[in-house]
């Protein structure tokens, strides 16, 4: 069994617009609504693939009754905590050669009683779970270190914890000693401090995470693939894909590491392959299984 946590959940909308321009009316030409969110989508992802895997939700007001409805209709087991704001919108919008410009919300202000809440939902929910995964941004009022406080705790009960977040909360997670972290190549700058453009730079930000506490980094490059590294070695993985909408691959990617195991190379194939996959349809669609077999993945050790 997997646990998905996301904190800040989402109902997405991802609208397909012939040229977006700045201050113009446009016209979409399809919309599609998910259930979104870095955990939700992870959760989505593998039960697509026949993965059993659970998703702990703040399910606030009328959106939050809406998630629920399209994570049920995706067959996702939802653990639900009532909170007190509503979950929020987020927006993408799709240009024909696969631009995206995402418009995310803050989200509801979460109440200490609320992140309390979260909490132990999760908490209580690991009994039967090989990996724990804690996924997304912090709503506004959400301590920093909460899931760096959520690593700790579930470390503790002897689960695997995989953090997929970004700023502030992905530094104090990985000081919490995760047993994998899956920045983009953003978030990873971020995280460092500093401009990564070569590949090579990527790495060694990569160990620096690994020095701060990681256990592995599955870096996500965009086009470029992934890199993993982790105490065995470092490895890059990379698959062509006709770009659709890249909303929700890296969590696809995620999803397909663990899926194979979370660790080596062959589980970094099969995230790579689940990650072209994603790009190549719609929305944030997940991928199933005859969308992922058949793609050729690249790997190549690139230390020694
Ligand atoms: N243009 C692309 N061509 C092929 N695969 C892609 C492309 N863009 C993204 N991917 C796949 O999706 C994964 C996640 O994308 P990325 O943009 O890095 O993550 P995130 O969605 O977290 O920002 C990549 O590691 C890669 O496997
Ligand atoms: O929590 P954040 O960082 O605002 O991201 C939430 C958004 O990310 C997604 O999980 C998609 O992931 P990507 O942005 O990595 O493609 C959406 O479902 C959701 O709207």
């Amino acid at each position: 069994m997997f646990v998905t946590v996301t904190a800040n959940p989402s109902v997405d909308r991802t609208i397909e617009v012939d040229r977006l321009v700045r201050g113009e009316l446009h016209r979409a030409s399809r919309t599609q609504v998910h259930p979104g969110g870095k955990g939700v989508n992870v959760a989505r992802a593998l039960v697509r693939n026949g993965v059993k895997t659970r998703a702990v939700v703040p399910v606030g007001g009328a959106e939050g009754a809406q998630l629920v409805a399209l994570l049920t209709a995706d067959s996702v087991d939802v653990v639900r905590v009532p909170t007190t704001g509503s979950v929020r919108c987020n927006v993408s919008v799709v240009e024909p050669d696969g631009t995206v410009t995402k418009l995310n919300e803050a989200g509801p202000s979460l109440t200490p009683a609320d992140a309390e809440a979260i909490r132990d939902a999760a908490l209580a929910n690991i009994a039967d779970a090989t990996w724990v995964v804690l996924a997304g941004s912090l709503p506004p009022g959400a301590p920093v270190d909460f899931y760096a406080d959520l690593v700790a705790r579930l470390t503790g009960e002897g689960v695997r914890v995989a953090v997929d977040t970004s700023g502030p909360a992905l530094v104090a997670a990985v000081a919490a000693q995760p047993a994998l972290i899956k920045p983009n190549l953003h978030e990873l700058e971020e995280a460092v401090g500093r401009e990564l453009p070569a590949m090579a730079d990527v790495v060694a930000a990569a160990h620096e995470l690994r020095e701060r506490g990681a256990g592995a980094v599955l870096a996500s490059l965009g086009g470029e693939g992934a890199v993993l590294v982790d105490g065995e070695g470092v490895w890059h993985a990379e698959a062509a894909a006709e770009v659709r909408s890249s909303v929700g691959a890296g969590d696809a990617l995620l999803a397909g590491f663990l899926s194979a195991g979370g660790q080596g190379p062959e589980a970094l194939s099969e995230a790579v392959a689940w990650g072209a996959a994603a790009v190549s349809l719609p929305g944030s669609t997940m991928p199933g299984v005859e969308d992922i077999k058949g793609r050729v993945v690249r790997v190549a050790r690139i230390d020694s």
